[in-house]
């Protein structure tokens, strides 16, 4: 019997990434080699500067990378025209600049540009996607508020509103939980978990928080220098690898409660 394996909606083949010089390349991570399929919530953790936003910048292709090849939905994103590819990938990007200007329903509606006819005109469908997106974050009540008289939190769920309205089978975020207290961290955190439940799209996203992440999620890319590990939080925890993310002077990794804790 031929095992019936599920298609990557975000597979990498020896990728490099990094900045190009007029003299050398400046590599972040080489020979990157991840799969990730939907239905799950993935975390990119590691120190600052490490290259969290690189990596995610070059996997939804808006930094060119080095080398190396990068499949969406099986297909070679280098070949993928620009609309198919914002039909298969949303990015959220932090500090991204949006017209606060803008009501909510404006903004969540701007998803839906990929779709949309050349004079913008929204669609029974169109408002359909718009009206699920907003009701799936939870901010209905907000559809008429203008986004400068938003709090950050309201602000990041109305991005995200925004990613979902795009309708991808992929979402990208970088750190979307800046800004936010603990209690709206975890809450934007289990609000992505509940998403790749409820839409089994994929979610992958930047973040330092470490000890919600071991909780919330299914896999966890580990950025470390010169090595990038990829496996469950289960599988982390087991290997050591998470002792290892930061210089050891000042905090650990607890086993028993999986979480990292300051040395007395
Ligand atoms: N445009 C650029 N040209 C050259 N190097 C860059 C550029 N942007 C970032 N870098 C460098 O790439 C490295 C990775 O940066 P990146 O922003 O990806 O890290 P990060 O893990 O997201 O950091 P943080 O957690 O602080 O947000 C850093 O050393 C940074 O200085």
């Amino acid at each position: 019997m031929t095992e019936n394996k599920p298609h990557s909606i975000l597979k990498t083949e020896d990728l490099n990434i990094g900045y190009r010089g007029r003299n050398s390349d400046t590599i972040i991570a080489e020979k990157v080699n991840i799969d990730i399929f939907p239905g799950q919530l993935v975390a990119v953790i590691g120190i600052n500067g490490i290259g969290k936003s690189t990596l995610l910048r070059s996997l939804s292709g808006v930094q060119e990378s080095l080398s190396g090849k990068i499949f969406i939905a099986e297909k070679n994103l280098k070949n993928l025209p620009p609309l198919e590819q914002a039909a298969l990938i949303s990015l959220v990007l932090t500090g991204q600049p949006v017209s606060k200007n803008l009501s909510v329903f404006e903004l969540v509606a701007l998803g839906r540009q990929p779709y949309t006819n050349w004079i913008g005109r929204l669609t029974t469908n169109d408002l359909r996607h718009i009206k699920k997106s907003l009701r799936l974050v939870d901010i209905e009540n907000l559809e008429n508020k203008k986004c400068y008289e938003l709090s950050d939190g309201q602000m990041q769920k109305v991005l995200i509103a925004r990613a979902l309205a795009q309708d991808t089978p992929l979402v990208i975020l970088d750190e979307p939980t800046t800004h936010l207290d603990l209690y709206h961290k975890a809450y934007i955190l289990q609000l992505l978990k509940k998403l790749t439940r409820k839409t089994n799209k994929a979610i992958v996203f930047a973040s330092h928080e470490i000890n919600l992440a071991l909780q919330l999620c299914d896999k966890i890319l580990l950025m470390q220098k010169n090595e990038i590990v990829m496996g469950s939080p289960k599988e982390l925890v087991k290997s050591g690898e998470l002792s290892r993310i930061f210089p050891s002077d000042l905090i650990f990794f607890d086993e028993s409660s999986s979480s990292f804790k300051i040395k007395s």
